[in-house]
């Protein structure tokens, strides 16, 4: 696996010691998209924060690996895991437009947050930001940087969002329960920029998600989570079509709300 950027090796993960995953190993690809999936409490996010260092004093990785081009991310110390979060590994959570602060405006929020990785100034941020939301089809950028996150949408949010979360151009995204607030049609949006994200900049995203039918729609391999045990993994094809296991076939009982001959 020559070319794998972040690599998961028999990952167990507990709380207070208690092992809440178990054994789990999965890789990613550059540009390839990864839906990991689950009910509530299966373990997703837990996974995803475990590789940014994120699991709070009583979480702890116990058992394997994390290695993100190579480094181990499990005994990283903090000031490292700093760098890799955002400039390497972004972030975007299920609701952008309470992560971001309400009584500033999205461009102030934008000029901070590359002032904090590099010296930059005001305009020069303006200019990559603008560059980067109409490459993005957003129709008024200019507008975006001048609003507050309430005078925008849900769905808008979410898009400055992603958005945001690639200035720094990191070579891989995680995204957890982006579209869950959302209603379809804005959550077809989110899945397009996501997948138009990986077009223009060949990014690796994984997407945390409970909706099968966003995974349909974007993801190239699936991997399928039960407290916090591996179900299934593979080519999102292979494991949609033919799942091997009760749970799956019950997770994609429900109906998809997107497919990927719709967008
Ligand atoms: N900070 C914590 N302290 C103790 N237990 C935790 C903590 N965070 C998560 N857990 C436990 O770890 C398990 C996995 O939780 P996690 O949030 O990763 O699931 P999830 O699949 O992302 O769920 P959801 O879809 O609801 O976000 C659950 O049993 C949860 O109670």
């Amino acid at each position: 696996m020559g070319d794998t950027l972040l690599n998961y090796d028999s990952v167990e993960i507990s709380f207070n010691g208690t092992p809440v995953v178990h054994n789990i190993s999965f890789s990613l690809r550059p540009g390839e998209i990864l839906g990991l999936v689950g009910e509530s409490g299966s373990g997703k996010s837990t996974l995803i924060k475990a590789a940014m260092g994120l699991l709070g004093d009583n979480g702890l990785v116990t058992k394997g690996d994390i290695t993100y081009k190579r480094k181990n991310l499990v005994d990283m110390p903090e000031h490292e895991l700093r760098s890799i979060r955002g400039a390497e590994i972004g972030m975007i959570f299920q609701d952008a437009g309470a992560s971001l602060c309400p009584i500033r405006t999205i461009g102030s929020q934008i000029y901070e947050s590359m002032k904090a990785h590099g010296k930059i100034t005001r305009a020069d941020a303006k200019m990559r930001a603008m560059e980067l939301l109409s490459k993005l089809n957003f129709k008024e950028p200019e507008r975006v940087w001048d609003s507050y996150p309430f005078e925008m949408s849900g769905g808008m949010n979410q898009r400055a969002g992603i958005a945001i979360s690639m200035l720094m151009n990191p070579p891989v995204l995680f995204a957890d329960e982006p579209t869950s607030a959302l209603d379809v049609a804005v959550q077809r949006q989110v899945v397009q920029e996501m997948l138009h994200v990986r077009e223009l900049f060949g990014t690796a995203i994984i997407i945390v998600t409970h909706d099968i039918g966003v995974v349909s729609a974007m993801a190239d391999t699936v991997l399928v989570l039960q407290n916090g045990n591996k179900m299934e993994y593979g080519p999102v094809k292979e494991v949609l079509e033919h799942p091997q296991n009760v749970y799956t076939k019950e997770l994609l009982s429900a109906v998809p709300k997107l497919r990927r001959s719709q967008n």
